[in-house]
């Protein structure tokens, strides 16, 4: 994938700032990380920049809104648009076809669908163009990543001896670490905001609030106000950190994903509270970079559930323990939560107070360099003015329909507006926010379309990677129980990979739950180098509905690790009955 070009088709305009994904409707669906947290959702901390920004204070005056209901499961006319509305006072003819409220990944794939699809499309931008993928996510975290994987094979004496090799201590330079990370995100940034002006997209600048259905202001705060019209307006405005009540964030010593992502210092011990996705990666790069001068780095996880990585699959989750944590200067508090963390000062290191999660008694007080808060993403919706359109948010998020469409405080669907992205929190990933976007334009350009998340595949760039598609085992023996079928696993590690061995990286598992009754593939999980690619094949094969006796005939080229997953499909055992062929062989 390259982001180089300016003519960025979707997939890789998306799939590359993304590259890689998480849960959703599974296990780490954003909704859930709340379950545990103050009632207050919206995060009041967030950086400067954005603070800045949204000018936060502006108070947005109450428009009469007109609401029109529509049967919550009317399904989109695209011809009955102006129609259903126009006696309402609302115009007949608009500015654009498309307005996108928010230019982070999951509008920028909107926006560029929309174009494709010979939408006249505009994208307001409050900040910069990006979001927090580009500027603050994925893609300066992969950038890290990429330092503290080739630091750890450099490292490992025992890795280096095996293929032969011999290398002086390996080191770095933390501000050229940092560059590399910041230079990468400016780049991508910059190619995005090409591939939107040369396709002919209209990037407004300022805060976009919705006035009412297909009516929409922006600007700058407390400059004047532009006002546009669109026939569909899809709201795409993502998440900021979220952190917990009690948590003093001081942005050095106690910091979130935001300022992490700088590398301002690299701190010998740090606690991580959350081992969730930000977490796990991120004691990738401490504890493969330490502190400078040295190569002592000390770790310590607090998890509020019972085990770490509770949203990856139990076997997998075990056996990235075994490999990611034990073996590395990682400790853990388990089943508790961190109720107070008060920020290092006057010598002072950083204090964080925790309580049982059960039974909030307090537990220990941990004394640290530093605290990295990674509880989870807050929706961002300040400013859009979801009061002028009847909408209130759930648990701070937009509800959407399942195909995008909000719905508003009386359940009604508020006509011609959509939201997408971590704003809605069905999957708070890159590639998910994109890909619900031009769902939304397919819909939009008279093709109804519903994306289906249990197909969207995530994935951890530790080394090695996590990924996985679909249903855990315990979440498919659930639905198996209740739908009345069976399910069965099938397994492949890869230690008896060719490709895997000639790289000296035979730790690995890959894991298939399927249904033995007609071969559908229900999840599937790997743990092991370049599982974040290897996932596609499985994700796409659930995306199609291909059934694993098809898939099991599909060759693959030897030696690959995609031999591994070969090896997974041939080894399931779909029962006799689902495997007679529908059709007459063609000889090709
Ligand atoms: C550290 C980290 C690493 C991550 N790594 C990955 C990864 O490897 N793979 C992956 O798939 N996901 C990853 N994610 C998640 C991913 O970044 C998000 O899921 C994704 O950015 C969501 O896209 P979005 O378009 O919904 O929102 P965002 O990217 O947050 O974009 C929203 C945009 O809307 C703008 N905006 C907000 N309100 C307004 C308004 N009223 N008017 C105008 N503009 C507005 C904001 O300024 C922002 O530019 C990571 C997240 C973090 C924090
Ligand atoms: N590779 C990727 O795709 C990638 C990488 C980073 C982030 N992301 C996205 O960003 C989002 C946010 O990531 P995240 O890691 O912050 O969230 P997460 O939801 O993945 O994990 C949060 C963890 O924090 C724990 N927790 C919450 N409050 C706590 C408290 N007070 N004390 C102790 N533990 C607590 C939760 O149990 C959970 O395990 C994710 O939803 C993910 O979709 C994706």
């Amino acid at each position: 994938m390259h982001y180089s070009s300016v003519s960025l088709s979707l997939s890789q305009a998306t799939a590359t700032a993304a590259s890689a994904a998480i849960t959703g409707s599974r296990n780490y669906n954003a909704r859930d990380s709340f379950s545990f947290s103050s009632s207050k959702h919206v995060n009041p901390r967030f950086c400067g920049l954005r603070r800045e920004a949204f000018g936060f204070s502006s108070s947005l005056t109450r428009s009469n809104s007109h609401r029109v209901h529509l049967p919550s499961r009317q399904r989109f006319n695209a011809s009955n648009v102006s129609a259903s509305l126009s006696g309402n006072g609302t115009p007949k003819s608009f500015d654009y076809d498309l307005v996108i409220i928010g230019a982070g990944v999951g509008g920028h794939g909107a926006a560029l669908h929309a174009v494709e699809k010979g939408l006249k499309t505009a994208i307001i931008e409050g900040d910069v163009v990006g979001g927090t993928c580009v500027n603050r996510g994925c893609v300066p975290s992969k950038a890290l990543l990429a330092v503290s994987g080739r630091m750890r094979e450099l490292q490992s004496e025992h890795h280096m001896k095996a293929l032969g090799l011999q290398v002086a201590a390996a080191g770095y330079d933390r501000q050229g670490v940092a560059d590399h990370a910041n230079n990468l995100a400016t780049k991508i940034r910059n190619n995005l905001t090409n591939s939107m002006k040369s396709l002919g997209v209209d990037i407004l600048t300022g805060v976009g609030t919705v006035l009412g259905p297909q009516k929409v202001k922006y600007g700058k705060v407390g400059s004047p106000e532009n006002i546009v019209t669109a026939k569909d307006i899809i709201i795409a405005t993502g998440s900021v950190p979220f952190v917990p009540k009690g948590i003093e964030v001081d942005g050095k010593t106690v910091i979130t994903s935001d300022h992490a992502l700088k590398l301002e210092s690299v701190p010998d011990w740090i606690a991580i509270v959350g081992s969730g996705y930000i977490g796990l990666e991120f004691s990738d790069v401490y504890t493969a970079l330490g502190s400078e001068g040295t190569d002592f780095m000390q770790v310590t996880f607090i998890e509020a559930l019972d085990q770490l990585m509770p949203g990856f699959d139990p076997e997998i989750g075990k056996l990235a323990q075994r490999v990611l944590i034990n073996p590395r200067n990682i400790d853990y508090h388990t089943g508790v939560f961190a109720t107070k963390i008060t920020p290092a000062k006057d010598g002072k290191p950083v204090s964080i107070e925790l309580i049982d999660a059960k039974t909030k008694e307090p537990k220990d007080t941990l004394e640290v360099d530093a605290a990295l808060i990674a509880t989870g993403r807050a929706p961002f919706t300040n400013g859009l003015g979801l009061e002028n359109i009847n909408v209130v948010t759930q648990r701070g998020f937009i509800p959407v329909d399942e195909r995008m469409r909000v719905i508003d405080a009386n359940g009604n669907l508020v006509p011609h507006l959509f939201c997408i992205g971590d704003a809605n929190g069905k999957m708070m990933l890159a590639h998910a926010a994109s890909a619900q976007g031009i769902s939304v334009v397919e819909q939009v350009t008279g093709r109804d379309h519903v994306l289906n998340h249990l197909s969207i595949p995530a994935a951890c760039f530790t080394h090695p990677e996590i990924s996985m598609v679909g249903l855990t085992e315990p979440q498919a023996r659930e639905k198996a129980e209740k739908e009345g079928f069976e399910v069965s696993v099938a397994k492949t590690s890869f230690k008896a990979n060719t490709k895997a061995l000639a790289e000296n990286e035979g730790e690995g598992l890959a894991k298939l739950i399927y249904r033995p009754d007609n071969g559908e593939i229900l999840g599937v999980h790997i743990f092991g180098l370049h599982a974040a690619d290897l996932i596609h094949e499985a994700s796409n094969a659930m995306a199609l509905g291909t059934r694993i006796q098809d898939i099991k005939f599909a060759v693959h080229a030897h030696p690959t690790l995609s031999e591994v997953l070969d090896e997974l499909f041939k080894s399931a055992k779909v029962k006799a009955e689902a495997s007679k062929p529908v059709s007459e062989p063609v000889a090709v």
